[in-house]
């Protein structure tokens, strides 16, 4: 079973291709990279990006898939448009599951997308998209709306299925209320998963380990749903048993989940 993560790097550890690899290690999944940028980061925020050249990111995607038998792939920070071109034309070449996180802007508030690159994630990468994961903040760009209620997150998530995907997961982490809901849209209708909200300000990468969660389930061989849903008890659990690191947002726990495997009732309506 193996994977595939195309994303940024996090010195911090914390979110982008190392929460990616470490999700896909807890999940029993092998872990590959093709990486888009260095970034200077911490549990503060980003103090420095190098993005990598279009060319050595096709390099990397090409050399990994011309090899090795990778059966689910995420995205992650993808940062420019050049860099979307190229990871939409390697993704075309094949029919492996691709899970697309959105990734804007960090919970520091330093943007980790150019603006311009908006229009070719939109055109190029969610055409070919199986799951697409976007935060409120995230959707809102995409679609071009205000979200604030339940039926603003339905229109929202209508107009990007209409984009191209197959599926998409509107995250309401950064919502208020009592549980922390989760609403999977598709065609032909949707479900709606919920967990007990948790007051915490270790969220770091919660968006990054969730999607590669996702992926790693999909890689399994377990079918979306599924792998959506057990995905939401994996970062449940690393939000309830947060590590103590760094001054600031700190990460998620990895570890939790096979600690405590089978403890994490996550509530799902069907419609
Ligand atoms: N405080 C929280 N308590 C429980 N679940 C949360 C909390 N914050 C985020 N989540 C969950 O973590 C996942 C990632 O969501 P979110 O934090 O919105 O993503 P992002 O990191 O992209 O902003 C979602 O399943 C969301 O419901
Ligand atoms: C390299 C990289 N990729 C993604 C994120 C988003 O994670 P978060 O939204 O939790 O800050 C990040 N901070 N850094």
């Amino acid at each position: 079973m193996i994977a595939l993560t195309i994303a940024g790097s996090d010195s911090g550890g914390g979110a982008g291709i190392q929460a990616d690899i470490k999700t896909f290690q807890e999940l029993g999944v092998f872990g590959t990279t093709a990486m888009t940028a260095l970034t200077a980061q911490n549990t503060l925020g980003v103090h420095g990006i190098f993005d990598v050249t279009p060319e050595f990111l096709k390099q990397q995607i090409d050399a990994v898939l011309s090899d090795i038998d990778v059966r689910a792939i995420k995205t992650g920070m993808l940062f420019s448009a050049e860099l979307i071109n190229v990871v939409a034309e390697g993704m075309k070449m094949q029919s492996i599951p691709l899970v697309v996180d959105p990734v804007m802007i960090a919970k520091g508030g330093e943007s980790l997308l150019q603006e311009a690159a908006v229009e070719a994630l939109k055109t190029k990468l969610l055409p070919i998209t199986t799951i697409c994961t976007p935060n409120i903040p995230e959707a809102e760009v995409l679609t071009g709306m205000t979200i604030n209620n339940e039926s603003d997150i339905k229109q929202a998530a209508k107009k990007i299925l209409a984009m191209g995907v197959q599926y998409v997961v509107m995250k309401g982490g950064h919502l208020q209320g009592e549980f922390s809901k989760d609403i999977v849209y598709w065609r032909g209708g949707y479900f709606t998963m919920k967990t007990p909200r948790v007051e915490t300000k270790n969220t770091h990468g919660t968006g990054c380990t969730f999607s590669a969660a996702i992926t790693a389930n999909l890689a399994k061989g377990l079918s979306v749903e599924e792998a959506i849903i057990e995905a939401k008890k994996f970062i449940q659990l690393a939000i309830l048993t947060p590590l103590s690191i760094g001054n600031g947002h700190g990460p998620t726990n990895h570890f939790a989940y096979k600690k405590a495997f089978g403890q994490c009732e996550v509530t799902v309506h069907e419609s």
